[in-house]
């Protein structure tokens, strides 16, 4: 199986590095033109992943046609473009392994929503999990969800994919993996907060149990399955993403919580925090749904400015309730 990577970001180059892995080809594309260069010449992604040597098996090209040639396709673009370079992708009946992690704006949909719309015949998997791309691409061990409602494809992509340093584990929850991996970048951003607020542990770790609530609430409203988001691509994508500042999301947050504008820290940014594109369109989401996320609500009021002290004061003032999802 001949794998493509749509994207060639931090995430996309580490995911290509993993299928590179046994000096397999690796096709990846970029959309940026000095990437493409110095994957092909130096075999390293200077803009992206700069302190990496990559696999000189990886390929990188700009035209999205050559992708053609795989046999799947990683889809590894943030979440607000799957659909516009999906549409320009040759996909046909090729599986399309989505790895970003968000809700697309004005739509609402979920990423594999936005690719079912645009390739309805091209099967659909979602790899997700706990994985910092520095990490993953230095060959840290690393475990991540597979979900994939294919028996038989999702066999043949997990075995694939794995590596020594890399394990997939099978669910043919796909709702679920996708919930768990675009929610947690929100709450991301409010541990951030805590962290530059300097409201302390006991609060990041309140916000972490509270917000898996959150996610449990929505995922399940949509379909997801309990076990899922309390696996890897739910509570221990959470957990690592909302205890460092490897984190964007969470560095996002420490940037917020030290009474710095979202507009100034998100400006002529090259890299991708999700959460701030998510927030919104999850609480628009979740109120369509009828469920309470009120601290992805207060992350949406602190994106929009609001002062940290005023939001927190919300939060800890709401009616006394029940613990449980
Ligand atoms: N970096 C990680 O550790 C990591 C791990 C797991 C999942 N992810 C997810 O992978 C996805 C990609 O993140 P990343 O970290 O690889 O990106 P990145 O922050 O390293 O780089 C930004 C990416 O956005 C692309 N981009 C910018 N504008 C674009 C446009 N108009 N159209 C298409 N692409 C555009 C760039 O080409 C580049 O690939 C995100 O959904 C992210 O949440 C990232
Ligand atoms: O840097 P972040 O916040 O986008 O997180 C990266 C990965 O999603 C962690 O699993």
């Amino acid at each position: 199986m001949r794998i493509g990577v749509i994207g060639g970001g931090a995430w996309g180059t580490a995911l290509a590095q993993v299928a590179a892995h046994g000096d397999r080809d690796v096709l990846l594309w970029a959309r940026e033109a000095e990437v493409v260069a110095s994957v092909n010449a130096d075999h390293r992604n200077h803009l992206f992943l700069s302190d990496i040597d990559l696999s000189p098996t990886i390929r990188a090209t700009g035209d999205l046609a050559d992708l053609a040639a795989c046999d799947a396709l990683l889809v590894v673009a943030p979440a607000q473009h799957v659909g516009a370079v999906l549409a320009a992708t040759p996909v046909g009946t090729r599986p399309l392994v989505l790895c970003a992690k968000g809700i697309e704006a004005g739509s609402r949909r979920l990423v594999g929503e936005v690719a079912r719309a645009v390739h309805p015949q091209a099967p659909i998997a979602v790899l997700s999990g706990p994985t910092f791309a520095h990490e993953v691409a230095r060959g840290l061990p690393t475990a991540v969800t597979l979900a994939c409602e294919d028996d038989v494809l999702r066999t043949a992509l997990s075995e694939r994919l794995a590596a020594p340093h890399f394990r997939p584990y099978a669910s043919s929850d796909v709702t679920g993996a996708e919930i768990g991996g675009a929610v947690k970048n929100v709450l991301a951003i409010g541990c951030g907060v805590v962290e530059g607020a300097g409201l302390g542990q006991n609060a990041r770790a309140a916000l972490i149990a509270r917000g898996f609530a959150e996610m449990t609430r929505f995922g399940l409203a949509r379909g997801a399955r309990a076990e899922t988001l309390a696996g890897l691509s739910g509570l221990g994508d959470l957990v690592l993403t909302c205890s460092s500042t490897s984190s964007r999301n969470f560095s996002l947050g420490v940037g917020l919580g030290r009474g710095e504008a979202a507009t100034a820290l998100l400006a002529d940014r090259r890299t991708v925090a999700e959460g701030a594109f998510t927030a919104p369109v999850l609480r628009q989401a979740a109120a369509e749904a009828g469920v309470d996320m009120p601290v992805c609500d207060a992350v949406c009021h602190l994106l929009e400015g609001a002062a940290v002290s005023d939001v927190i004061g919300t939060l800890l003032a709401r009616p006394l309730r029940e613990e449980g999802v």
